[in-house]
């Protein structure tokens, strides 16, 4: 079955609101997993409503792993949102990438320690959603490390060569997981902003330089994010639209009411 589509960007280091767009609204959600990172931006874009978070808050208050995923997916669920585009600044791990070039992952490989709250089950209700392609789109892996120091050049090797990483990130995870969770499609707009650390010819990453090719970026950025708001369908049946329609193990019987509350936004259609 067909849902409409409304689509949410998340935007990423360098990006705290899209410029030039006229603004609707501004939510300040609350969620019970707690506040998400800034208040949401409702605009428009041609004919299309976009809600726009900024993942790190704006003027960058949250490292990667403070980022409230869980709470800033369950926003963008509240305001209905099923499509979100979410915008990284990257390092670059291959060759053939140049600084600015946009890349669409369509793997990830999880390098973070497991300090972010990465599902919304438990507490209750078990719940796996399938993961084999974790975005919507095609085009490498994206790899999560836990940061907020970079890599160490024997760590940016490691991802290179065991890996086959074609961006480096902190971030994709667990906003990915917890998008599937949701029911929401996800893609990745990757910006290889640095070589990272392992280019025997390149400068070694730093915040100056990744800033430096977001900005020489942004109009880019902004024009991708408009005409993914024009072209995007207004209707969808993928299957990350009903990720969680199988997933939940847990006989209702025994799902505490708390627990039934507290994912109601998420899964009330299977759980009534
Ligand atoms: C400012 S460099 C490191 C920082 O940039 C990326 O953020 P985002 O993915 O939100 O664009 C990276 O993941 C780090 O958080
Ligand atoms: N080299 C890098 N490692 C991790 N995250 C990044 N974001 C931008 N460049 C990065």
């Amino acid at each position: 079955m067909s849902q409409s589509v409304v689509l949410g960007v998340i935007g990423g280091s360098g990006l705290y609101h899209i410029e030039g767009v006229e603004t609707v609204a501004e939510h300040r959600l609350d969620t019970p997993f707690g506040a998400p990172s800034d208040a949401i931006v409702e605009a428009r874009i041609g004919d299309r409503t976009v809600h726009f978070l900024p993942r790190h808050g704006r003027g960058h208050r949250l490292l990667p792993a403070e980022v409230p995923a869980r709470a800033n997916i369950h926003a963008l669920k509240q305001l209905g949102v099923n499509h979100v585009l979410a915008i990284s600044a990257c390092g670059i791990m291959q060759e053939a990438i140049r600084p600015g070039d946009m890349i669409v992952p369509d793997q990830i490989f999880d390098r973070t320690r497991g300090q972010r709250p990465s599902t919304f089950f438990g507490d209750g209700i078990a719940g796996h959603v399938i993961r084999r392609v974790p975005t919507s789109t095609r085009g490498g892996t994206y790899l999560c490390m836990e940061g907020p120091a970079f890599s160490t050049r024997a760590e940016s090797h490691f991802y290179r060569n065991a890996v086959d990483a074609a961006v480096i990130g902190m971030t994709a995870l667990p906003e990915a997981k917890l998008a599937r969770e949701a029911e929401m499609c996800y893609a990745l707009l990757a910006t290889g902003t640095d070589y990272d650390c392992w280019h025997e010819e390149e400068e070694d990453v730093t915040v100056d330089q990744v800033l430096a090719v977001l900005q020489a970026n942004s109009a880019l950025a902004k024009q991708i994010v408009s005409e993914v708001a024009t072209r995007l369908s207004a209707e969808s049946a993928c299957p990350c639209l009903r990720a969680a329609e199988r997933a939940i193990i847990t006989d209702p019987a025994v799902i505490p009411p708390e627990a039934k509350e507290r994912l109601r936004v998420l899964y009330g259609k299977y759980l009534d």
